[in-house]
């Protein structure tokens, strides 16, 4: 528990300087973190496929303050990828202070369709990628004391329908990273592991993905960015938002399953 303490309050001076890796970077709430990262002042390293969405992000960062931002574009689908990332942050700063995994692989929102192959390739993308980057970047945060910020889902902690290979890549980052955090306490090792369940967020891609067939309103990714660093920094064990919503799916999970889940297929629309 010593090992594990961290600060109460969140001051943005706390990011002033730090080295910060964000994945996922060119669009939605990866986009959104690193603005907030970028006022606090913070260097940056941003990745996700796109190149010209990047570039544009990067140069909105350094409008807004950032210490220093670039990106690396590549995939994920990548396995050599996660490395390259890391090491142009060993490169480039000789250290890392934060390191924020939010990128996702596209996946159907319907009926699962049989296609091995497409859980497969999400499990390296939204899961084994993951691994890999906090495998490659553990010495530079072990001799920093940093922090990992894993970014996953409502659908990482109870499952949903029409997002069955997504709903496994999530609950896959649940067991690995938790487990991981039980070890560094075990081992002392100073850095900190936060788990994100956000619920449904007005993320371009998630609205234009389920909007057609899920009542409720997504709650806002700039207030769900700034949660996240928040959280990261203060070296929170999860984060919930928006909370009361997460909070009281992850209760009624505990106490209530079978009224969960009818609640959850009640708020798809028919
Ligand atoms: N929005 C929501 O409702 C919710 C989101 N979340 C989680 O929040 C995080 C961000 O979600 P959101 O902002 O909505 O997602 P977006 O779809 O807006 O962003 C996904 C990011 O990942 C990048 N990406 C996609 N494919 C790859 C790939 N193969 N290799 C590397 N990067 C890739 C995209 O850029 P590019 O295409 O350029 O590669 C983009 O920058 C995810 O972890 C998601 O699971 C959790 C719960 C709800
Ligand atoms: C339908 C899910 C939530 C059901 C629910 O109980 N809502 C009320 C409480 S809440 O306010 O906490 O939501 C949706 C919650 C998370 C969504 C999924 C997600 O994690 C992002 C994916 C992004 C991708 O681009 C496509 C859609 C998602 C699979 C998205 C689908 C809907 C959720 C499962």
């Amino acid at each position: 528990f010593y090992f594990y303490s961290a600060p109460e309050n969140f001051n943005e001076e706390m990011l002033r300087g730090k080295r910060v890796i964000v994945t996922g970077a060119s669009s939605g709430i990866g986009e959104q973190m690193a603005y907030h990262l970028a006022r606090m002042e913070a260097h940056l390293l941003l990745t996700a496929r796109t190149e010209a969405k990047l570039q544009k992000v990067v140069k909105r960062c350094l409008e807004l303050g950032a210490a220093s931002a670039r990106y690396v574009s590549g995939s994920m689908e990548d396995t050599t990828f996660p490395e390259v990332v890391v090491k142009e942050a060993e490169n480039t700063w000789g250290g890392l202070d934060v390191l924020i995994l939010n990128h996702i692989g596209y996946s159907y929102f319907n009926y699962f369709n049989g296609d091995v192959g497409h859980v497969r390739k999400l499990l390296e993308v939204n899961f084994l990628s993951y691994v890999a980057m906090t495998v490659s970047a553990l010495p530079m945060l072990k001799e920093s004391e940093g922090s990992i910020v894993v970014v996953s889902s409502v659908a990482g902690k109870t499952a949903a329908p029409f997002s069955a290979p997504y709903s496994a890549t999530k609950f896959a980052l649940d067991g690995f990273f938790s487990s991981l955090r039980h070890e560094f306490i075990i081992e002392k090792v100073n850095v900190s592991i936060t788990l994100c369940i956000l619920g449904y967020i007005d993320t371009e891609n998630a609205v234009r993905a389920v909007s057609h067939a899920i009542r409720d309103t997504p709650a806002p990714k700039e207030e769900c960015a700034l949660e996240i660093v928040k959280s990261g920094v203060l070296r929170r064990r999860e984060l919930h938002y928006p909370s009361r919503a997460v909070g009281s799916l992850l209760l009624l999970r505990d106490i209530a399953p079978d009224f969960l889940d009818s609640l959850i297929r009640s708020s798809y629309k028919q």
